[in-house]
């Protein structure tokens, strides 16, 4: 562990917090992390009958007590002494009925007894200091809660397995290697040591470029599914926009009226189609106009646009396409576009310009919002023009998140300047220290070095009881 964390370590104060999400639950869980974990459960703990002492990693039935000493709840309690437990600290796991009330009354019961709140991410950020998880673990733990859908999940638990981790790792030894050569070279210049090739170098930092690059497409290539993809339904006012974010939802999220207008604001909700997460977003509709409020959301549509991974274009089938929807077709490139041509159901056959704008290649789909016809083909149309035919590797894509990539970026540029400066036969100690770099970067990843602003914003976006 570097030396700056020792003082984290040896600190020890015990943090106690509720694990489990506020509301009701079939169990919920209050856990308490540090040396006085057993002290303060035990003070509150009445065990049951067959209890014959604490023994480590089972459950033991009884029941808890509140700071009043007045029995609770019935629980059972587990005990994980250090270091083999998630923080590598003491640790004790109350199980409760899951409702609130309980859980704060045991929560205030410790707080009573010594024990302090926990910030958010601390358990998890203590498994880190005291060495038990890396910080693309840690990471990971994150991940894992906030992934949207399975796939997700899959791709946060290979970082959690450590797999990113030891990617990087070994990224970095070949560095680190590289760099001996390159410092013996410059150290013993009088022992006629054989100078590292030229060639040698080129070839070496090339493949570690092409390993960066590999992780840096598949942060492209996963962002989706640890983000969701955007998709925006965007048009006329009146074609059927919200009508149809109310289709793929399944339920009435957005007012629908027949009057032009109706959607002003923008609305957002989050839905998985067959295993893509999607954030979709139903916007005002166009026409042409001077009201101040309508202008606003019309500006905003077009953002929310300029940032989506696709643009639901809906044309209403008994009309032409009008000049605000022609702007639209102008402004995104097809790959990022589906036309629904909604409200088939007033229409027979098919009309002349919807034939032109298949003509055209562009991808379209025909549909009734209000009798939801059509929604399977808008489905599979949103998840093959964001995804092709792919699904997440699960195993063999390692996708870094945005931090992680920032990083790759930082290294993969001081890999890029070492080439020149190879090139250019600038001397070893210079190129040395390009190499420095580079390693310095794959070690903020890891986590190796870090400085407090790195843990700070990496753990106040976990949740408390983390
Ligand atoms: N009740 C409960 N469920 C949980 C967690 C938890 O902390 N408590 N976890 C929290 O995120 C996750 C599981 N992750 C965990 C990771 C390590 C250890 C642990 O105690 N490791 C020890 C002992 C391993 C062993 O016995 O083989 C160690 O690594 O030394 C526990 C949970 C999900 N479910
Ligand atoms: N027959 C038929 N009517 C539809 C269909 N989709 C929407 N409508 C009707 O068209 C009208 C406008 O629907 P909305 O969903 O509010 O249209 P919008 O595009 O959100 O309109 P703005 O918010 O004003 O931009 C409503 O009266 C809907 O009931 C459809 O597929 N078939
Ligand atoms: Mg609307």
């Amino acid at each position: 562990m570097p030396a700056q964390w020792e003082a984290h370590r040896t600190s020890g104060s015990t943090i106690a917090a509720i694990a489990t999400p506020m509301g009701q639950g079939g169990v919920g869980i209050v856990r308490l992390s540090g040396p006085q974990s057993l002290d303060i459960a035990e003070k509150l703990f009445v065990p049951g009958p067959r209890f014959k002492g604490f023994k480590a990693y089972k459950l033991h039935y009884g029941w808890i007590k509140n700071r009043n000493q007045q029995i609770l709840d019935e629980v059972l309690l587990a005990y994980m002494p250090a270091p083999y437990s998630y923080t590598r600290e003491d640790v004790v796991e109350i199980n409760c009925h899951g409702g609130p009330a309980v859980l704060e009354g045991v929560l205030e019961a410790l707080y009573h007894l010594g024990a302090e709140p926990a910030a958010p991410g601390e358990f998890t950020k203590r498994a880190f200091l005291n060495n038990r998880m890396d910080l693309t673990q840690a990471e990971a733990a994150l991940e894992m809660i906030n992934a949207p859908t399975q796939d997700g999940a899959l791709l946060a638990r290979d970082k959690l397995q450590g797999h990113l981790k030891e990617r990087v790792d070994s990224l970095r030894d070949s560095l680190e290697k590289l760099k001996q050569e390159l410092c013996l070279a410059v150290d013993f210049p009088e022992e006629d040591l054989e100078c590292l090739p030229l060639a040698d170098l080129a070839q070496r930092t090339n493949s570690a470029v092409r390993e960066i690059d590999q992780l840096l497409k598949a942060f492209e290539q996963n962002r989706v599914f640890r983000e969701g993809a955007l998709v925006v339904l965007a048009g006329r006012v009146n074609a059927g926009k919200s009508s149809l974010m109310n289709a793929l939802l399944g339920r009435e999220r957005a007012i629908v009226t027949s009057i032009p207008g109706t959607t002003r604001d923008y609305l957002e909700e989050a839905i998985n189609l067959d295993g893509l997460p999607v954030r979709l977003v139903d916007t005002a509709g166009r026409r042409p106009t001077r009201d101040k409020i309508e202008m606003m959301g019309l500006e905003t549509g077009r953002q929310l646009i300029s940032r989506s991974d696709l643009c639901i274009l809906v044309l209403d089938a008994g009309q032409e396409p009008a000049p605000e929807d022609l702007d639209i077709l102008e402004e995104i490139s097809p790959g990022k576009l589906v036309l629904a041509v909604n409200k088939q159901d007033l229409v027979s056959g098919t009309p002349g310009w919807v034939q032109d704008l298949k003509d055209k290649g562009l991808d379209l789909v025909h549909t009734s919002a209000t009798l939801g016809h059509g929604l399977e083909n808008l489905t599979r149309a949103i998840r093959s023009r964001i995804l092709g035919e792919k699904r997440p590797q699960a195993t063999s894509s390692l996708a870094p998140n945005l931090r992680q990539k920032t990083a790759l970026d930082k290294a993969r540029q001081e890999l890029l300047l070492l080439a020149d400066e190879a090139r250019q036969e600038m001397p070893y100690d210079v190129l040395g220290v390009r190499l420095d770099y580079a390693c310095t970067f794959l070690d903020e990843i890891t986590g190796r070095i870090v400085t407090d602003d790195i843990l700070n914003s990496i753990f106040e976006n976990f949740c408390i009881g983390k």
